[in-house]
């Protein structure tokens, strides 16, 4: 599922969140987007998810006549629900669970929840949890709808290195095998860097650029968004090491 998005505008009242943003997400890429608090981000990805009301065009162009699945992780993973973790993750299958749970279902859920080291959490109810299990969940609930169009706000803010690095490998490693196209909106230039195929950059409601990492991903750029200087290095495979060392 190709998204082109055109001329996008989000406004809540008199605020300009997004104003005339142009960009493409292709299937079977990771596309991250990254800028400062406040630039546009969550609302990018909430009218493309059709959760705020914009100006433009979001054209969805599906292959082979498949419709659009969209899996959806919010920002905020607050939940007071009484929900158990294994209802949660069932509830992303909502739009096709019909008045009975299907055994389908139940083993899509069950995967998922294996595949995120879930298990052993299936009966717990969302309050009971930690801030970074409970953002698992929400992972969970977003892939259990077996979605061509995953959209991520921020889903690894809560996570130990370790769980962050097991989350961005899943989700690249799902998005190349399944052919999804994802829109992962992220902090942390390292991680952007390591598992985005490409990167957009945003400031103040705008598409400032994107490209690859190697390309987006440099001190200039840093500089002008983000008002950082930051020193460049690379790991032995290749990747690009950000290291932040002053706010200027
Ligand atoms: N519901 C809302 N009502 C009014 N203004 C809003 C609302 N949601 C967001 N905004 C404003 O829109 C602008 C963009 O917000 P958005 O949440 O899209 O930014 P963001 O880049 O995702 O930020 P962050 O990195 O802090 O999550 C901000 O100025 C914000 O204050």
């Amino acid at each position: 599922m190709k998204v082109r998005i055109e001329d996008l505008s989000v406004r809540y009242g008199a605020t300009t969140a997004l104003a005339g943003l142009d960009l493409t997400a292709e299937p079977a890429a990771v596309l991250a987007v990254i800028g400062p608090n406040g630039s546009g981000k969550s609302s990018l990805i909430k009218a493309v998810a059709g959760l705020v009301p914009h100006r433009g065009h979001i054209v969805f162009e599906a292959g082979n006549g498949s419709e659009r699945r969209i899996g959806y992780m919010p920002q905020d993973i607050s939940s007071r629900a009484a929900l158990t973790v294994l209802e949660a993750v069932l509830l992303g299958r909502l739009g096709r669970l019909g008045l009975r749970v299907k055994s389908s279902d139940l083993a899509m859920a069950g995967a998922v929840l294996d595949e995120l080291g879930l298990r052993h959490l299936a009966g717990r109810y969302l309050g009971e949890l930690s801030g970074g299990q409970r953002q698992l969940v929400f992972l969970a609930q977003a892939l259990a709808s077996e979605p061509n169009l995953l959209l991520l706000d921020e889903p690894i803010s809560a996570l130990d290195i370790r769980h962050q690095l097991e989350v961005m490998q899943i989700v690249r490693r799902l998005t190349h095998q399944r052919r999804l196209t994802t829109i992962v909106i992220l902090h942390d230039l390292n991680i952007a860097a390591r598992f985005a195929d490409r990167i957009a950059v945003m400031c103040r409601g705008r598409l400032i650029c994107h490209g690859s990492p190697k390309a987006v991903i440099e001190p200039a750029m840093i500089a002008e968004v983000f008002g950082v200087e930051a020193a460049m290095s690379s790991t032995p495979d290749g990747s690009l090491i950000v290291t932040p060392l002053r706010a200027v």
